[in-house]
């Protein structure tokens, strides 16, 4: 009982860290509070920092990162994955490394774990729930694919491999599995872009099939944002970019972190 309540106390000071980006820290602070800078949800914030500054004598194990490189990649997804890595760092002439303009978002099995110090809340909280598209264990069977974002162009690719799980019509993707992933692509970078959302519409075009076990490339963007509304485009292609294999349009709606618990 003890051991869950520091548990607890630790996940949702964690949870709030100054490992967080300011943004998000921003977003989640209007959500409880109603408004950012300003009175009780600022001061809630620096105060949170405060209380996580204490260390703490517990080292929890490491959750995996599913966007990593698996054996199960095949050569067109490592090059790919390469070349947007690179581009999150870059080179000076002087030999120094810098921020470039995009960022590979990290993707673990567990909602909460995407959150520092979530993983402690995960422990109690649905303890067997799983993120949909990363619940199978065996590498390269189902979703394998890592996620990158332009924070200045506001754009968002993900880079996707296929798995012989993911069948639909013979030899090649579910249109639930090709939903599936632009769901998530879209849900992340809308996400990233307005704080917690949740899909209200996502609607579809499946312009040409996909073949299983090949690497295609999902491509979000920011169409606008109106109040609580956050509006984005998306595109499958192959990786060349040649071929249009689906389109779509979601519609993500700002919640309160409240919503999700039924409050
Ligand atoms: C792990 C990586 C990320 C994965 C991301 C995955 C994301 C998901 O799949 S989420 C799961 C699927 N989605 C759901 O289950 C959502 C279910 N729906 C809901 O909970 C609610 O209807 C919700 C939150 C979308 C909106 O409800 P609520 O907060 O009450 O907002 P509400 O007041 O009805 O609408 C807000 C605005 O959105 C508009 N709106 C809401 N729904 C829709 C819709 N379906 N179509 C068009 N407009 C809509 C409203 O008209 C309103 O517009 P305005 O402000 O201009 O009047």
């Amino acid at each position: 009982m003890l051991r869950q309540g520091l548990l607890m106390a630790r996940g949702l000071c964690q949870l709030m860290s100054n490992k967080l980006s300011d943004s998000l820290h921003r977003n989640i602070m209007k959500h409880l509070n109603g408004n950012t800078r300003s009175g009780y949800a600022w001061t809630s914030l620096q105060n949170i920092r405060a209380v996580t500054m204490s260390p703490w004598p517990f080292t929890p194990s490491q959750p995996r990162d599913y966007s990593l490189p698996n054996a199960s990649w095949s050569s067109e997804m490592q090059r790919l994955y390469e070349h947007y890595n690179n581009m999150c760092e870059m080179e000076t002439e002087g030999g120094k490394k810098i921020k470039g303009a995009w960022r590979r978002l990290p993707s673990y099995n567990r909602s909460l774990k995407y959150a520092t110090g979530g993983q402690c809340l995960s422990k109690l909280l649905q303890g067997k729930a799983r993120i949909f598209t990363r619940n199978i264990e065996e590498q390269g069977a189902g979703f394998e694919y890592v996620v990158f974002i332009n924070k200045q162009e506001k754009t968002c690719v993900c880079v996707f491999q296929a798995g012989h799980l993911l069948e639909g019509p013979p030899g090649h993707v579910h249109g639930g599995a090709i939903a599936t992933i632009i769901d998530s692509v879209t849900g992340t970078h809308a996400t990233y872009l307005s704080g917690p959302v949740m899909t209200a519409n996502l609607t579809i075009n499946y312009r040409s099939p996909i073949p299983l076990g090949s690497v295609v490339l999902v491509h979000s963007s920011l169409d606008k944002t109106e109040g609580r509304k956050t509006f984005l485009s998306c595109q499958v292609t192959n990786t060349d970019g040649s071929k249009m294999h689906t389109e779509a349009t979601g519609l993500f709606v700002s919640i309160g972190v409240g919503h999700l618990l039924g409050l």
